[in-house]
């Protein structure tokens, strides 16, 4: 992984997105015209009501589900121009996905689930292990290696998926309220982990409904009615978490969240 360049290229870009869910009366539209740019090396977090359309997003921008209109460009290819097998492969070299609830493999170690997605992407297996030994010490798990899904907690757990989303060394992480099922402390050491992530170069698009998320973010889209209708850019010399929180509080305030 190299080192994060803040230069301005656009690693995602939405312009007018639209999707409607047919229910059994008529078309549901959830989204409404999405124009979204997010940089190369950028964090940016998405905000807003529930039922506003956020997880929809996610997963037209990540190519998990079709948009009803407009287009998507991920590093420079057109998502609709892709077939199911280019855009899986896409999914497994460029983009990496964690979820609220990680979902691991009963019958394999912590270590073989991390592994495995990795082997898939690149099967150089002696330099695939190097780099999930790296992961799991980077994010303190190493010692729950050897265990199973169901003997850690929840936090161990999560930073497991982090791993293993990383594994494969995607371009953009997207996250879809990954400390949603966690106490507060567990939280801050998963967003410390997304936050090491970030560091070194990971484009980071991430649901949330917690401030203390996103206050860990470059850039907040606040969604309303699956428009967008606000951002927020959180200046870089706010170092300071509390000041960030209280920034983050107050214009959300504003949007009435
Ligand atoms: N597969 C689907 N079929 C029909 N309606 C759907 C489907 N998926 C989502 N919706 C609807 O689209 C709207 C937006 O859902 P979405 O999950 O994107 O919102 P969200 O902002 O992520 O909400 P939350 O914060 O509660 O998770 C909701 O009204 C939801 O019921």
């Amino acid at each position: 992984m190299q080192l994060a360049q803040h230069t301005k290229t656009a690693i995602l870009h939405s312009s007018n997105l639209t999707k409607e869910f047919a229910t059994t009366s008529r078309p549901t539209p959830v989204l409404n015209g999405i124009d979204l740019t997010i940089h190369s090396g950028e964090f940016v977090a998405i905000m807003g009501p529930s039922g506003s359309g956020k997880s929809t997003l996610l997963h037209l921008l990540s190519g998990l589900d079709d948009p009803s209109s407009g287009q998507i460009e991920f590093e420079q290819h057109s998502l609709h121009d892709l077939n199911d097998r280019q855009r899986s492969r896409l999914r497994l070299h460029r983009m990496g996905f964690i979820f609220q609830q990680p979902h691991f493999l009963k019958s394999l170690t912590i270590y073989d689930n991390v592994l495995l997605p990795a082997l898939k992407a690149a099967p150089d297996s002696n330099a695939v292990q190097h780099c999930v030994d790296q992961l799991l010490h980077q994010f303190s798990i190493d010692h729950i290696a050897h265990q199973y899904a169901s003997e850690v907690s929840g936090g161990q757990l999560q930073r497991a998926a982090l791993c293993r989303a990383l594994g494969t060394k995607p371009a953009m992480l997207f996250a879809d309220e990954p400390t949603g099922a966690l106490n507060s402390q567990m939280t801050q050491g998963v967003l410390d982990a997304l936050a090491a992530a970030h560091t070194l170069g990971t484009t980071i698009l991430m649901v949330t409904h917690d401030p203390v998320c996103a206050a860990r973010a470059d850039r907040i889209v606040y969604l309303r009615d699956g428009v967008v209708v606000d951002e927020l850019t959180l200046n870089g010399s706010q170092h300071d978490a509390a000041t960030r929180e209280n920034t983050v509080r107050t214009w959300l305030s504003h949007q009435g969240f």
